[in-house]
């Protein structure tokens, strides 16, 4: 039997992403929503338990604004459902906000799921507008492959490319790529100079560009049930690309749990309820754990766990998973916070990071820094799910300090000061923004002051 549901369906005016919880936790509390379809495990008195039979991979669809990724998404669920993978979520149910129905654009990130022959996929639909860059990060952070949606009317564009940089930085290594709207050009060289151009990229940006599948349709004649030569056949070929290339990566279960923190929301006199992506380790129903970040450092203990709308007694590396807190209020908890086993990790406020600064001619390719900056550049870092306000200066003895310049494509070591704290090791990855730019990747190499 299938048991496909997205986060979407039960619209109480949560944000997306927080929907997917509410069956489980609600069930577990006996609590009637009429409206919702968690009710109806509400009215059994019992949560359905979240079957491990297939591996989990979490993917999602990345792209340049337009270029179809919610279409895609809906399209995906539609052909599954026809052979029982998926139950069919509507474009509507997707982009639900009044907004993004009023504007026509995705702005929050959105959870799926459905089944191929191989695995069970959570997939994750970003915002393509360069807006909601911030949304596409934490969407893209938790994915461990992505599908990059580009429109063969269009080709590459700006988001096209920066989302390919986003995602390698998060740690996405593999992807597939749907050239979609098809449909709507008729020359073949065109298709070829788009698919070129993509290799090219995918290249560019060290993603296997000679042997990433490549996938031409229409995701709009899929979602209409028309064109299967363009449509239906093609989002299978597409799941089957995603089984055969994106490559389940090796789950951390035996390092201590940590889990970073995307939304949250309460659930009355229940307690709060965090979702994310377990980053490693596992923990079990009833473990003790720690809420560190953005000036918090609190103990509490799991007291259930749940994907999908269905019960988990334990969660594991890989899981994109729903966490019912006990005695956390809501207001206590931010997104960029992370859970974790106690005294495994610290939450830092200055370290010593490796930065590779992006030229002007990345610059053209994600409108990276076309002049230099000084010693207390103040742009922002992501990291996980968080971002802060970071200073950046030189290393104590560096010669000429205060006049020495950071140029665009060096490659340097810096020292970063937060504004607040967040959990981070040696090894971390982030991204540095200002404004609405990408301009630099680091790696944390040294932790210089805990919080
Ligand atoms: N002709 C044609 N139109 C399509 C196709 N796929 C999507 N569209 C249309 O393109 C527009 C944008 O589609 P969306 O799926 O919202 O694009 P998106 O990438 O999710 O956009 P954002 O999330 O805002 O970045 C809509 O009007 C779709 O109907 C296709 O295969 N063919
Ligand atoms: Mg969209």
């Amino acid at each position: 039997m299938l048991s496909l549901v997205t986060c979407k369906a039960a619209s109480r005016g949560l944000a997306p992403s927080r929907r997917f919880l509410l069956g489980a936790l609600h069930g577990s509390l006996r609590q009637p929503f009429p409206s919702t379809p968690a009710s109806l495990i509400a009215r059994r008195g019992y949560a359905e338990q979240f079957s491990r039979s297939k591996p989990h991979m979490n993917i999602g669809t990345i792209g340049h604004v337009d270029h179809g990724k919610t279409t895609l998404t809906a399209a995906i669920t539609k052909v599954l459902s026809e052979s029982g993978g998926a139950r069919f979520t509507d474009y509507s149910q997707i982009d639900k906000a009044p907004e993004e129905k009023a504007r026509g654009i995705t702005i929050n990130s959105s959870h799926v799921e459905y089944e191929s022959a191989n695995r069970h996929y959570g997939h994750i639909d970003c915002p393509g507008h360069a807006d909601y860059i911030k949304n596409m990060i934490t969407g893209a952070a938790q994915m461990d492959g992505a599908i990059i949606v580009v429109s063969a009317t269009d080709g590459q564009m700006p988001q096209t490319r920066e989302h390919l940089l986003l995602a390698r930085q998060v740690g996405v290594s593999k992807l597939v790529v749907f050239i979609n709207k098809v449909d709507q050009v008729n020359d073949p060289e065109m298709l070829e100079l788009v698919d070129m151009e993509m290799r090219d990229l995918l290249s560019q940006y060290k993603f296997d560009g000679e042997n990433t599948p490549i996938i031409m349709g229409s995701a709009l004649a899929a979602l209409e049930g028309r064109d299967p030569e363009t449509g239906a056949k093609k989002i299978q070929e597409l799941i089957q690309a995603c089984d055969d290339w994106l490559e389940l990566p090796p789950r951390d279960f035996d390092q201590p749990f940590l889990l970073s923190i995307e939304d949250s929301f309460s659930i009355s006199g229940r307690g709060t309820v965090v979702t994310g992506r377990v980053e490693r380790g596992t923990a079990n129903k009833g473990a003790e754990v720690e809420i560190i970040g953005l000036g918090s450092k609190m103990k509490t203990t799991l007291i259930g766990i749940e994907m999908f709308r269905r019960e988990l007694d334990k969660a594991q590396a890989g899981d994109n998973m729903g966490a019912l807190l006990r005695g956390i209020k809501r207001e206590q908890i931010r997104r960029g916070q992370i859970i974790a086993a106690p005294g495994t990790i610290k939450s830092v406020k200055k370290m010593q990071a490796q930065v590779y600064v992006l030229t002007k001619d990345e610059g053209k390719i994600v409108r990276g820094r076309s002049s230099p900056f000084m010693a207390n550049y103040r742009p922002q870092l992501f990291i996980r799910t968080a971002d802060v306000n970071v200073g950046l200066t030189w290393p104590e003895g560096v010669a000429d300090a205060h006049e020495r310049m950071i140029m665009p494509g060096d490659n340097v070591e810096l020292v970063c000061t937060l504004t607040h704290d967040v959990a981070a090791e040696v090894g971390t990855r982030f991204t540095l923004r200002e404004g609405h730019k990408t301009i630099g990747t680091g790696i944390v190499t040294k932790i210089l002051e805990e919080a």
